[in-house]
Parts: structure tokens; C-alpha cells; sequence
């Protein structure tokens, strides 16, 4: 009896599927009948009404005559609303039906898109999603849509095939108020301004001329640095030092120096007051900057977290007051020498006309300098310390070239490089496993385009994850292993020309200041190894150091390199440095 009923319910309950079947496929026949009835109404009366159109050109071409019915006249007079006025319609139904082919991504929420799944280290959580989606993938950011592509050949279709498009900034409303709505070179959009700036920076700042003209300060600024480290470990030498705090000092002072022609911190380390309004206006600004991350994303949320108009306002004034007092010094310098000096700040000043340049973009070049070139070079110096600490055989054959070319009774001169290929490999392996923008800045598509077969629409913001690329297995034999050899093997460019590799990015945005970072980078390690052997702290194996990164657009080490330095010359070679004011 239960196997009866049991029966009967299974036949009823098949019964209902398929008369749900029947009306779903009927429902689905009716749509699609009214839909195909739609259409060709649509079309005739749309091919209707061209013809007419097109008879009566014609006609008042004088092709041929046409004998106009009276009655017909008013509706020839109507076809002349009804025709744009379908041609709206047609374009509007066509914006409603066409969807773009995007990328695969997760599955965003509404409102907040993917925003709550994406980890804070992004660029690790966007090579992960790429493993799962495709080497090119979607990513909403509340209602922004971002694509982050994975690989080289598409890092060469966005960077070289499809540059033009992909070339305009991205600019947050921090960003924005920073850089005066893009009157600077970092933040400018591709287009006129953009061109000149870049030209200048090419032929003007960053020529091997100008570079080997301010040799002279990269190479006192990291004497200055081993004389620290030297006097630091005289005090005590079985205390570990903080890498990070001699790299960040050398990088400040470099690129003050080179920048503003001023070094703001006197031989005795102490700084002066114009060095202490330099740094607090850089604070003030990462403070102001992170304020606001989550608005940026969701609009709604903007009431949340207004725009802090006055704070900017004041840091702008704050920032423009400083600049404007170094580049009258200069000017006033300028003036009584008669002659320029090779600091970026002198060479804008005299070629302000030539190219000109407002004032504003001025102050805005001196500071994109700053914003990009110090934090940057730091970090490399001190990723590859950490790799060279962690990998014992590779510091000793780096230190074994340079003891063989530059020998124990002179310094490491940047003149030195071509003779120490190994060295070199060194900054390249450490720039290949840790760039320090590993999804390089970000780019805006300025029009439609297609990258990797998907629609790209204008206004997406588009990265290249150049992390994911130099530590892809399918291009680089053991991506995870520090084997600085691999680039004997086979001579690699770093600067932009090969999409294996691209710490400097590439094409029409790649980083004016490559050649100058890689020469701070390569002249840091190869002083701190000639000087010093490097070990981990006591009691800390080589293998335990955290090599994680920081959350944030630049990779600092989550825990700042920590370690042993013993000195390794004569104590000649580690003389102290008297700064002349410039
Ligand atoms: C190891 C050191 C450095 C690395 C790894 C590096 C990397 C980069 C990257 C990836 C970009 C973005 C490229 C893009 O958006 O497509 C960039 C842009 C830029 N970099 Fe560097 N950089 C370094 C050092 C420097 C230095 C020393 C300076 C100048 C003093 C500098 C000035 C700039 C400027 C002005 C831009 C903006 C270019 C533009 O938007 O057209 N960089 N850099």
C-alpha cells in the first residue's frame, strides 16, 4: 500500500515537472514571437521611412521627379521628427541589449563588488584569483571595474599594442587634489601635457649626462651611509641593525639632494628645520591620502567621509610656501654665480620658459620625483639585503667579484659597474622577485578597447601584475628561488623592452628614473656588501627572516629587515663624509 502511494506521489510529482516544462517552453515560444513581430515592425517602419527620406533627397537632388501626393505631405514633413528621433531609439535599444564581454573575475556583491573578498596584500590575491579565472580578469572595486592582466603576452599587449589607449592615470580624489588635477607628470592623463612633461623629463632631466653630473652625491651619500653603519657597529657589534633606517636615510637624502639640490641632515645626522617642515608635509600627505579609501570606491559612501577640503587646501599652501623659498634660493644662487647648477629643481627653473611650464607644474614635477623615487629605491636595497642574508652562497660570490675587481684598499665606484656583471644580476633577481610596485601604477583606459579577445570599457582602471609575470613558472625555471645566474645565462632587459620582466614598467608610462634608481639600487649593495659581511641576527636562521610584504601600492617588508653587519676593510675606507651646504 505505502509502495502504492509512494508511486503515485513520484507520477504526480513527474506530472508537475513536466507541465512546468510545457509552460516554460510555451511561455518561451510566445516571447520569442512577439520579440521576432517587434523587430520587423521595427525594421519596416525603420526601412519605410529611410526610403522615403532617401526619395525625397533625391527628388530635391533633382535625380529624378517624383509627383507628390498631397496627402502624403504631412507624414513626409513628420518623417523628418520620427527619423532622428528612431535613430535615438535604435542606438538606446542597442545600449540596452549590448553588454560588454569582460574578463572572468569572482563574483562581485552589489554595491561593494569584490571589495570584501579582496586580500589586503593585493597583488598576492589577485596572481591567486588568476590562477582560477585566467591570466586576465575583472575585479570590481565597489562600482569601479578593474583588470588586472597576469602574463607576458598580455602585459605586452597592454604596455606596447594597445599603450595609446591604456595611458591615461587614474586619479583618486587625493591624488587629484595633490597633483592639481594632473598638472604634474605621475598623475596627468595622456594628451598634450602629458607629452611635454614626459619630453622634458627624457631630454632634459634623466640624460646619462645630467645622471653622471650627480654621481658625485649618490656615491657621498652612501659613504655616509657605511660610516653610520660602521660607527653604529664600533658601539656595539653583536646588535642588530635596522637595515631599513640606513636605506631610508640614503634614499631621502639622494633624492632631496638631487631634486632640491639640498641635503637637509648636517654630517651629524641632525636635521635642519627646513628638513623637518620637508618631512612633515610628506607624512601629512600619506595621512591625508589614506583618509579616504573606502569612499573612493563606493560613491554613496563619500557623504561618510568628506573630501577633508581644508586640510588639503592647507597642505597644498604648506607644500607650494616650501618649494617656492627653495626654488628663490636657487634662482637668488643662480643669479650671482652666473651659472646653472645639475639639480632637477635648477634645470626646471631655467627651462620653465622654454617649455612652458606654470609654476604649478613645476612644484608638481619636484614632488612626483620624491613621491616615486625614494620609497622605491629603498625598498629594493632592502628586499635584496634580505635575499642576500637569507642566501649565504650568493653573498659570498657577489662579494668574491667585487673583491677580485675593486681589491680592499678603494671603494665601489658606479664607474665600476660594467665591471661586475654579477652584482648587477644581484639587483636584477631581487627586482624580479620583489618589485616595488608589483602592479606598476595604475592605468585608465581613455577609450573602448579589447585586451586578450574581452571588451575593456573606457574609464576601466587596468594593471599589470608585474609580480605575477616575474614569478611565473611557465617563462622562468624555480620563479621562487633567488638565483641571480639565471640573467648570466640569458641577458634579460629590466627596463621595459622584455614583458618577462618589468619592475620599471614599460612603454609610453614607463619610469623616467630607471636608470637612476638602478644605479642607487646597484651602488647601496655594492657598498653595504664590500664593507660588510650581512648576518641574520643571533639566534635567528637565515630561513626564518619573513620575507611578506606590506599592504599598499609599494612593497615594504611587513617586518623591516633586521641584521648583523661586520666589518670587512680597512678602517680608512670608512671615513666619515664633511657635507659642504650646496
Ligand atoms: C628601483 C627604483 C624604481 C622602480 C622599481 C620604479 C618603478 C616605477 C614604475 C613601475 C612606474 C609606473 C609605470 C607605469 O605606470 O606604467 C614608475 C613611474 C615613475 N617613476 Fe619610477 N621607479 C623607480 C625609481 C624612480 C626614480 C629614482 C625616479 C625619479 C627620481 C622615478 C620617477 C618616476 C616617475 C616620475 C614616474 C611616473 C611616470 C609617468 O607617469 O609617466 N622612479 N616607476
Amino acid at each position: 500500500m505505502c509502495e502504492h502511494v509512494a508511486r503515485l506521489e513520484v507520477l504526480k510529482y513527474a506530472n508537475l515537472k513536466q507541465n512546468k516544462r510545457i509552460i516554460i517552453f510555451f511561455f518561451f515560444c510566445v516571447a520569442s514571437l512577439c520579440f521576432f513581430f517587434f523587430c520587423f515592425c521595427f525594421a519596416a517602419v525603420y526601412v519605410f521611412l529611410w526610403t522615403s527620406v532617401a526619395i525625397q533627397f533625391l527628388a530635391a537632388m533633382e535625380v529624378f521627379e517624383v509627383e507628390v501626393v498631397s496627402d502624403a505631405q504631412p507624414f513626409y514633413a513628420s518623417s523628418y521628427f520620427i527619423l532622428p528621433l528612431s535613430v535615438v531609439l535604435l542606438y538606446l535599444t542597442f545600449k540596452l541589449l549590448w553588454r560588454p564581454r569582460l574578463p572572468p573575475g569572482p563574483r562581485p556583491w552589489p554595491i561593494v563588488g569584490n571589495l570584501p573578498s579582496i586580500a589586503p596584500v593585493r597583488f598576492r590575491c589577485f596572481m591567486e584569483w588568476a590562477e582560477r579565472y585566467g591570466p586576465i580578469i575583472s575585479v570590481w572595486m565597489g562600482s569601479n571595474l578593474n583588470v588586472v592582466v597576469s602574463n607576458a603576452e598580455l602585459a605586452r599587449e597592454v604596455l606596447k599594442d594597445k599603450d595609446q589607449a591604456v595611458a591615461s592615470r587614474q586619479l583618486t580624489r587625493a591624488a587629484a587634489r595633490f597633483s592639481r588635477n594632473g598638472q604634474d607628470l605621475i598623475w596627468a592623463d595622456y594628451g598634450p601635457h602629458y607629452v611635454k612633461v614626459r619630453k622634458l623629463c627624457t631630454l632634459e632631466l634623466f640624460t646619462p649626462k645630467r645622471l653622471e653630473a650627480l654621481r658625485s652625491i649618490r656615491e657621498e651619500e652612501v659613504a655616509a651611509m657605511v660610516n653610520s653603519i660602521y660607527q653604529d657597529c664600533l658601539i656595539a657589534d653583536d646588535k642588530a641593525l635596522s637595515v631599513k633606517r640606513y636605506l631610508s636615510a640614503v634614499a631621502f637624502n639622494n633624492i632631496t639632494r638631487i631634486a632640491f639640490g639640498k641635503r637637509f641632515v648636517n654630517d651629524e645626522g641632525k636635521i635642519d628645520p627646513q628638513g623637518v617642515e620637508f618631512k612633515e608635509v610628506i607624512a601629512q600627505g600619506m595621512r591625508l591620502g589614506a583618509s579616504l579609501k573606502l569612499s573612493e570606491h563606493i560613491p554613496f559612501l563619500r557623504w561618510l567621509y568628506p573630501l577633508q577640503e581644508e586640510e588639503f587646501a592647507k597642505h597644498g599652501a604648506r607644500r607650494d610656501s616650501l618649494t617656492k623659498t627653495i626654488m628663490q634660493e636657487h634662482a637668488i644662487a643662480r643669479e650671482r654665480s652666473g651659472a646653472s647648477k645639475q639639480h632637477f629643481v635648477d634645470a626646471l627653473l631655467s627651462l620653465q620658459q622654454q617649455y612652458s611650464l606654470s609654476e604649478t607644474t613645476v612644484i608638481g614635477l619636484l614632488w612626483d620625483m620624491i613621491t616615486a623615487g625614494m620609497d622605491t629605491t629603498a625598498i629594493s636595497a632592502e628586499w635584496a639585503m634580505a635575499e642576500l642574508i637569507r642566501n649565504p652562497r650568493v653573498q659570498k660570490k657577489a662579494q668574491e667579484e667585487i673583491d677580485r675587481v675593486i681589491g680592499q684598499d678603494r671603494v665601489v665606484s658606479e664607474t665600476d659597474f660594467p665591471d661586475l656583471p654579477y652584482l648587477q644580476c644581484v639587483a636584477k633577481e631581487a627586482l624580479r622577485l620583489h618589485p616595488p610596485t608589483p602592479l606598476m601604477l595604475p592605468h585608465k583606459a581613455s577609450e573602448d578597447v579589447k585586451i586578450g579577445g574581452y571588451d575593456i570599457p573606457k574609464g576601466t582602471t587596468v594593471h599589470v601584475n608585474v609580480y605575477a609575470i616575474a614569478r611565473d613558472p611557465s617563462i622562468w625555471k624555480d620563479p621562487l628561488t633567488f638565483r641571480p645566474e639565471r640573467f648570466l645565462e640569458e641577458d634579460i632587459d629590466i627596463k621595459g623592452h622584455d614583458y618577462r620582466l618589468l619592475p620599471f614598467g614599460a612603454g609610453r608610462r614607463v619610469c623616467p628614473g630607471a636608470q637612476l634608481g638602478l644605479n642607487m639600487v646597484e651602488l647601496m649593495l655594492a657598498r653595504l656588501l664590500h664593507h660588510f659581511s650581512w648576518a641574520p641576527p643571533t639566534g635567528v636562521d637565515p630561513h626564518e627572516i619573513n620575507m611578506t610584504e606590506r599592504p599598499g601600492v609599494v612593497t615594504f617588508m611587513a617586518k623591516p629587515l633586521e641584521a648583523l653587519a661586520t666589518p670587512r676593510l680597512p678602517e680608512n675606507l670608512y671615513q666619515n663624509i664633511k657635507f659642504i651646504p650646496e
